[in-house]
């Protein structure tokens, strides 16, 4: 099984072309692995793809580093990652954990407060979604069913009832029309051999009124046809509306539901596949749902029309006959399709293979170059292509053998029947007529079995897809609004906040906080400093509720977090995070994000605030500019403004500034300080940091150390004391200032 990775969204596209090397991550054994560091010339860190039955995760911030994501072809499970760094990350072991215990922070790269991974490692899932947790228990087919059909035929939507009501009357008028077309044959072949008399018809001496109405009888055949067919297209056309308002409506719920569950569960999750869960799910339904209306359904029914009339013209043994040769016939295709699935899986898994490989191997041309082994890894793709090639016949070979087993055992039932109607013409209970219509019957009876085996192959993969999907709608968000919580309004007099013996892990073992307290007073500029790991960025993480305390309490305006509605608190709270992400439009959408009620002169004044306006201006667009995926377009500076103006634009009393400056140059960090010294007028704000130039001027600095608050003060009283942390740090960024101006 291919070694995944998983990169979090803010470490993927991140590219820097300042590369000093640092080390290939090695898979020992299935339970340890470590970083070692690489000869001179390798450009890069690099996971190399291995086949352990291992899902390997990591994700975690770079704020300086790099990571750049590529991908294998199916683009769920990535093959391959390349890290470019700026910082050394030094050889060292790491235990594997159980992937039930991810989102641990393991810091490869302590010591300059830096780098640092969350890894884990648990077994493969098939869906490729991540593991399963408390509350996600898989739904059986029948929950399944009972989903669907109730957006199939929804209780408040009577739009929809009245058209899958017409979509029913269509396809029993196609059916009605189809299964008329054999008999208006009959008539027309028994009009043109059989006189009124009952004796054989000689058409020279025939009268016109036969031709006549046999001509009558044969253009009724042919409207009957067409009017088959129209009635089928009708169908389809008044149901696609019922199928995609289904599909749009499942998969806008399971969207909202994703966005309601926490942050724990997405950290876990890989996004890509999530997203695919969604995609894969709403084609699921519809391929279902088209493959049950348009070819389960209409079989059975024309099964039982064409039953009920062999049964009642021709005698009970033609209508055992054609229901027995279409029980045969489905066991045989079921039992050969489920047989010959695995080839299929095996040729798409072969074909994965090697276009992994192939991808692989281009990344890697140089290093192919270095080593002459252009031979070596053409064998290897080679290798793939092999696998792909036998499965590929057998697939091929086993369908030739299903086609011609339907089709021996569908000519057996319908040879045997004419004989059996053969016998009877000859006995005068039948004519050539009835003969040609029970052909008829059975004939048009095969077409849709035709593809009986893809049918059945695709609605188990659908059924699977749809289950994957509707099984994430099970999920429980373990972060939630209690039920009946009253509304409250933090405002800028009341936004104290309050952390009261606060405890917190993410693994349990090893504490992030523990008895933490602190209070952060209504309109003041606060501080929280610390060193790497020191959980800084988890009290941010704490007080917007994406995790819970495992012990203590977090209060806003003198009430527990907990009895506030996530979106009165959340309401109440703009961050500017270190890693500003964009979304793919235009810098007015973006900054517009922050409150979308708002007018654009609102925008505007936000951008001017940030010190964005003026660079706003310069770009050909203006505000239409588009900033790319990601906002790859943008300067981190001008990122960091956008998220600024963002912030400023939500005007929450609450403004919550995460290494806002982290990884920007000294003279765009200065606008952005000025920026910020404007955005938290009024406010209660915290700032996160570890460049300490940036906190100077705050009301309070609290330094954080060993999971609880070590010191408090402002910068002079801090520094004052020689022995405290605090001036320790700020000595060595003092340090490295004078080297860095030297
Ligand atoms: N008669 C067979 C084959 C029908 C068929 O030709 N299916 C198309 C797809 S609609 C196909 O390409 N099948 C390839 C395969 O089953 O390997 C059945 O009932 O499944």
């Amino acid at each position: 099984m291919a070694l995944l990775w998983t990169c979090r969204r803010n470490v993927i596209g991140r590219f820097v072309n300042k590369m000093s090397l640092k080390g290939r991550l090695m898979i020992l054994s299935s339970n340890s692995y470590y970083i070692q560091p690489i000869t001179s010339f390798a450009t890069h860190f690099t996971c190399s793809q291995r086949s352990v039955p291992l899902n390997f995760r990591i994700f975690g911030r770079l704020p300086q580093n790099v990571v750049r994501h590529v991908s294998s072809s199916n683009s769920t499970s990535v093959s391959r990652a390349i890290v470019y760094s700026t910082e050394d990350i030094s050889t060292k072991k790491l235990p594997l954990k159980d992937s039930s215990q991810l989102a641990g922070p393991t810091a490869l790269n302590q010591k300059d407060g830096r780098v640092w991974f969350h890894a884990g490692v648990g077994h493969i899932h098939d869906d490729d979604s991540g593991p399963p947790r408390n509350g996600e228990d898989k739904v059986n087919s029948k929950q399944m069913v009972k989903a669907m059909l109730s957006y199939v035929w929804p209780k408040d939507d009577p739009d929809i009832k009245k058209r899958v009501k017409l979509a029913v009357g269509l396809l029993v008028a196609s059916k009605a029309l189809n299964v008329s077309v054999p008999f208006l044959f009959k008539y027309a072949v028994d009009t043109l051999n059989v006189s009124p008399d009952g004796n054989i018809l000689n058409l020279a001496t025939a009268s016109d009124t036969v031709l006549t109405y046999s001509v009558a009888l044969l253009l009724g055949y042919g409207i009957a046809r067409a009017g088959a067919a129209g009635f089928n297209e009708l169908r389809n056309a008044v149901f696609a509306r019922v199928a995609q308002h289904s599909i749009r409506k499942i998969a806008r719920n399971v969207f909202l539901h994703l966005h309601n569950l926490d942050l724990s569960f997405h950290l876990s999750r890989k996004t890509g596949a999530l997203s695919k869960t969604i995609d894969r799910g709403s084609r699921g339904i519809n391929f279902a749902l088209s493959a049950i209306v348009f070819n389960i359904v209409p079989i059975l029914f024309e099964l039982g029309m064409v039953a009920t009339i062999l049964g009642f013209k021709c005698g009970p043994e033609y209508a055992a006959l054609s229901v027995g040769c279409v029980g045969l016939y489905t066991a045989f295709t079921l039992g050969v399709t489920q047989w010959r699935t695995k080839f299929r899986v095996m040729m798409n898994r072969a074909e994965n293979e090697a276009g992994n490989h192939a991808i692989d191997s281009l990344i890697n041309y140089e290093t192919v170059k270095y080593f002459n082994n252009e031979k070596f890894e053409a064998n290897k793709y080679d290798k793939s292509l092999k696998k792909y090639e036998d499965a590929s016949l057998k697939t091929s070979t086993s369908l030739a053998l299903l086609n011609f087993g339907q089709n021996a055992i569908f000519s057996g039932a319908l040879s045997m029947i004419m004989i059996m109607a053969a016998h009877q013409i000859s006995a005068g209970t039948m004519t050539v007529g009835d003969l040609v219509m029970v052909n008829g019957l059975l004939f048009q009876l095969g077409v849709p079995l035709g593809f009986l085996g893809s049918v059945y192959r695709e609605v188990r993969q659908a059924l699977i897809d749809m289950q994957t999907m509707f099984t994430l709608m099970t999920v429980d968000p373990q972060i939630k609004t209690k039920p009946n919580t009253a509304p409250f309004f933090v405002t800028p007099a009341n936004a104290f906040i309050e952390f009261r013996n606060v405890s917190f892990h993410y693994v349990p073992g090893k504490p992030i906080f523990q008895d933490l307290s602190f209070t952060i007073p209504a309109g003041k500029k606060v501080a929280i400093v610390g060193g790497s790991g020191s959980g800084k960025s988890s009290i941010v993480r704490l007080l917007y509720r994406f995790f819970e305390p495992t012990h203590g309490e977090i209060l806003i305006g003198g009430k527990n977090i907990n009895d506030i509605s996530l979106d009165d608190l959340r309401r109440a709270i703009a961050v500017v995070p270190q890693d500003s992400v964009l979304f793919h439009d235009t810098i007015q959408f973006n900054v517009h994000y922050g409150s979308l009620d708002r007018p654009m002169d609102d925008v505007i004044e936000a951008a001017k605030l940030a010190d964005l306006h003026t660079s706003i201006q310069t770009w050909p667009q203006g505000y239409d500019t588009q900033v790319g995926e990601r906002g790859l377009k943008l300067s981190g500076g001008e990122k960091q403004r956008v998220a600024i103006a963002r912030a400023i634009l939500k005007n929450s009393p609450v403004l919550i500034l995460d290494e806002a400056t982290s990884s920007l140059d000294s003279i765009t960090e200065q606008n952005i300080v000025d920026a910020l010294r404007r955005a938290t007028q009024g406010r209660t704000s915290i700032a996160i940091a570890h460049r300490l130039s940036t906190v100077m001027d705050c009301d309070t600095i609290l330094v954080i150390n060993g999971g609880r608050l070590a010191e408090q003060g402002t910068h002079n009283e801090l520094v004052s004391d020689s022995k405290s942390i605090y001036a320790r740090l700020w000595s060595t960024l003092q340090g490295l200032n004078s080297i860095k101006n030297s």
